[in-house]
């Protein structure tokens, strides 16, 4: 598929979802990363985000609970370029009802090329980058030409 570059804004829309054994991890990394993610515009499912802003202050906006479908919703968030980062602390020691929504959910920020941490330490560096200030420039599929190939082959 053709790729295209497209900048990601220096103020980000970022992502921020926790499965239950992870969501103490999230606070306490959203509560010593406040000052930074104050810049920022926060999404989160329904009940991260609550604790989110429960914990911290931080304004959040709250998307369904991921079962319910929140993931899913963050998807098309990511695929329609509103949603610039994702920060999600899956559990990689717990099944979940709606995995097939985690797994679109990741495989949608790899398509559209978003930076993604799944744990503290990776959001700690995704965080400490100069490029949290930043425009940053991402190479992503040119939906575009994609439409039009398939609509002269098919
Ligand atoms: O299940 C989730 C992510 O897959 C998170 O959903 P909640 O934030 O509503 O618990």
């Amino acid at each position: 598929m053709e790729q295209k570059q497209q900048a990601l804004p220096a103020k980000k829309n970022i992502a921020l979802v926790a499965h239950d054994g992870k969501k103490a991890a999230l606070q306490a990394w959203c509560e010593k990363h406040q000052d930074i993610l104050s810049k920022h515009t926060l999404y989160g499912t329904g009940t991260t985000g609550h604790l989110i802003e429960r914990t911290t202050g931080l304004e959040v906006i709250k998307l369904l609970s991921g079962p319910m479908g929140g993931d899913q919703q963050l998807g098309a968030k990511i695929a329609e370029h509103e949603v610039h980062m994702l920060v999600f602390f899956w559990d990689p020691l717990a099944s979940q009802p709606h995995d097939p929504d985690v797994k679109a959910l990741l495989r949608l920020a790899a398509v559209w090329n978003i930076p993604v941490a799944c744990n503290e330490v990776s959001a700690d560096m995704l965080l400490s980058s100069p490029m949290m200030e930043t425009e940053l420039c991402r190479t992503l599929p040119d939906y575009e030409k994609y439409l039009a190939t398939r609509q002269v082959t098919l």
